[in-house]
């Protein structure tokens, strides 16, 4: 390929970076001149609450049409806040080496969730975060919260909140893995479908760029971690800010890789969670992921996700 492979991207500090990050693997394992393209999307402009516009979909839906539209070549977006079903015209063309999915606690004077005295205010925008923080039973007030990853860090620094929850990749990506006091396990808090994980698009016409992504750019572990993540959400019939956690271990067996899995879906005061794990070979990944969720519904999940107080709150 001779001409330059020009890369969408969000424009706040996260997106370029992870989308800069990637430019630079491609520019070096396919050889080729590569360009960053800013792409505007209504979630970046919009202040209102992200299910007002329709979820984290906003971000994904401009990209996708920028591809469509032929103004971008490759689009790299945060896995976790793309869609569950298929895009037209539009392939997954590579999953790269996942960063660390946990979720982690930035809070005043390099607190920990156990120290923080009952009452503290702790901000997230996430009604999976809020929920599992309920659930933890440590008597703090959750509070709303959206904007920029500067914008979220502000809340503590300002003193408006004691401390706030964010993705562990998205701070690592942009460096400031300094500011956090607790990464918080998994068994507190399962992170969303997909955390930490990158999704790279193209055309599904560009079938050789296609060839080329994955051969050089996925990570075939990462890819089932995330089906099977991914396969949760959509038995479930749950949305991206659906208050439901699930995270896919690859553990190496004898008879080959497999999938471990854990989810959750709670009701958003915390006050009930439904807990589940299964596991199965690799290849079966998505599957793994179908029948945890279909066990998870016979418990009663459905009601959870589907409450009317989740209704409105997101
Ligand atoms: N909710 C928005 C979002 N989408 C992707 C990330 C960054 C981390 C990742 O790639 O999972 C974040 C920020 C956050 O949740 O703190």
């Amino acid at each position: 390929m001779t001409q330059t492979l020009r890369i969408g991207t969000r424009a706040s500090l996260l997106a370029r970076t992870q989308s800069g990050q990637i430019a630079d693997l491609i520019a070096e394992r396919l050889g080729v001149e590569v360009e960053l393209v800013d792409v505007t999307t209504e979630g970046d402009i919009s202040r209102a609450p992200l299910h007002t516009l329709g979820g984290t979909g906003v971000f994904v839906s401009a990209l996708r049409d920028a591809l469509l539209d032929g103004r971008v070549d490759v689009a790299v977006h945060s896995l976790k806040d793309l869609p569950t079903g298929a895009a037209e015209g539009i392939a997954l063309a590579a999953v790269p080496p996942r960063e660390d999915p946990r979720d982690v606690l930035v809070a005043r004077d390099g607190l920990t969730l156990g120290e923080l005295p009952v009452g503290s205010v702790v901000a997230t925008g996430s009604p999976r975060r809020a929920s599992q923080l309920h659930a933890l039973g440590l008597g703090l007030e959750i509070v709303g919260l959206r904007g920029n990853i500067d914008t979220r860090l502000g809340k503590v620094t300002s003193g408006a909140a004691d401390g706030v929850v964010l993705a562990r990749a998205g701070l690592s990506r942009i460096n400031r893995l300094d500011v956090v006091t607790e990464t918080i396990d998994p068994i507190q808090m399962l992170p969303a479908p997909g955390q930490g994980a990158l999704a790279i698009e193209c055309r599904a016409e560009d079938t050789t760029l296609e060839a080329q992504l994955r051969e050089h750019l996925d990570d075939p572990f990462t890819r089932a971690a995330v089906e099977a993540e991914r396969a949760v959400l959509r038995t479930l019939e749950a949305g991206c800010s659906a208050p439901v956690g699930a995270l896919a271990e690859i553990v190496e067996e004898a008879d080959g890789p497999e999938v471990w899995l854990r989810a959750v879906a709670l009701a958003p005061d915390g006050s009930v969670d439904i807990r589940r794990s299964a596991s199965g070979p690799l290849a079966e990944a998505a599957e793994v992921g179908n029948r945890l969720a279909a066990g998870m519904l016979e418990e009663g999940a459905a009601e959870l996700i589907d409450s009317p107080a989740r209704r409105q709150q997101s």
